[in-house]
């Protein structure tokens, strides 16, 4: 059993053991608190460039099966356990996290204090570090000096959204689904209500997506600061009225950003299967699955065409809007699950309502 080591930029060093690829590997170490579902988190393109610990002790013990990948290739930095089962049991079960991991080149550490590192993110929120072997010539001062200058890596979305587009056909409404870094769950969603989907990468124009003469457009989630793909802010910007939107996590923040909003980066992130969710129209609470670092600003709604529709009970943050002019809705958490509870599923039922209506009305015009 080798040895490995997770350096923290504030010097706090955890010595665990090795599995996983053997490289090193530097990364944000963000929490996730779901107790199931990993298979799905490793997979989630939106956790781009990050190290990822479950603050659920054993991991694993299902191993990794042939249905639940949300993304071909994971794109985590590195994966954090208190403890990793050895000897999975399921009937679906391919591989073990293990051997996943290292076929897929990511460096794993277990037997770590998963809660004493938890508590350390609470507090100083975003942390860089570094997972590298336990050998003597490891110089921690060194590394952490190293951390500490390390700039935050920008263009996350660059790195995970598709190079060309690709249908994903039906027979009911037509849909481009703008890929940020997208869970497979939301092309899922689309397909299990028949939809034509047109997947397009983040990059793609306003013309070139009208062009396909969409009954509607989804947003998906993504990795990093939405900040950081203004290209994609402006493309909505330019399909704002045209046609019907829903957008999901960081296609809510682009969509907010678009009509407007400021975004900020939230102290350690919301993740995992259980935060609480208030539809402030109807009074009902939802409990969603959440995987995101920023937020949109709620007073900067003030200044811009949308309305508040939903908040986070835990910290009062905002995690959805709508457009007052346009049929455009948009969230901060995850209505196609996967991991995760499945109470919000009923939006996808909502957004081929929007389109329905849309499209009936165009009729009318017609
Ligand atoms: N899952 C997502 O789409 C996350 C959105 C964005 N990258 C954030 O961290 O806030």
């Amino acid at each position: 059993m080798k040895k490995r080591l997770l350096i923290l930029e504030d010097g706090t060093v955890f010595t665990g053991t090795a599995f996983g690829s053997e490289r090193a590997s530097q990364g944000e170490v963000v929490f996730t608190t779901g107790m199931t579902g990993y298979q799905e988190t490793i997979s989630d393109p939106s956790f781009y460039g990050q190290i990822v610990t479950l603050t659920y002790p054993l991991i694993g013990n299902y191993g990794i099966n042939r249905d639940d990948f949300e993304s071909i290739s994971p794109a985590i930095r590195g994966f954090v356990v208190r403890e990793l089962a050895k000897t999975p049991s399921n009937f679906r079960c391919d591989l073990t996290v293990d051997e996943y991991l290292t076929s897929k080149d990511i460096p794993g550490i277990e037997g770590i204090d998963t809660r004493k590192l938890t508590r350390i993110i609470r507090s100083k929120g975003s942390v860089k570090a570094i997972l590298t072997a336990a050998d003597e010539e490891v110089n921690v001062d060194e590394i952490v000096a190293k951390l500490q200058v390390t700039p935050e890596i920008t263009h996350h979305v660059r790195e995970v959204s598709p190079k060309a587009a690709y249908p994903s056909p039906g027979r009911g409404k037509r849909v481009v689904l703008i890929d940020y870094g997208m869970k497979h769950g939301i092309l899922r969603e689309l397909n299990k209500r028949d939809c034509d989907v047109l997947v397009v990468p983040y990059n793609t124009s306003a013309e070139e997506i009208l062009a396909w003469l969409p009954d509607g457009i989804m947003l998906s989630n993504g990795p990093g600061n939405p900040e950081d793909v203004a290209e994609s802010v402006e493309t909505v910007r330019n399909l704002i009225g045209k046609v019907p939107m829903f957008g999901i996590c960081l296609g809510h923040q682009i969509f907010s950003l678009a009509c407007g909003a400021r975004s900020y980066k939230l102290p350690f992130g919301h993740r995992g299967g259980n935060h609480p969710v208030k539809d402030l129209r109807t009074g009902r609470t939802d409990l969603t699955s959440q995987n995101h670092g920023y937020a949109i600003d709620i007073d900067s709604l003030k200044d811009t065409d949308l309305e508040i529709t939903h908040i986070a009970l835990n910290d009062g943050t905002c995690e959805g809007v709508r457009h007052k002019k346009y049929p455009v809705f948009t969230v901060q958490y995850h209505p196609e699950a996967s991991p995760g509870p499945e109470d919000s599923n009923h939006l996808f039922d909502e957004f081929i309502e929007m389109m329905e209506v849309e499209a009936g009305k165009g009729k009318q015009h017609a």
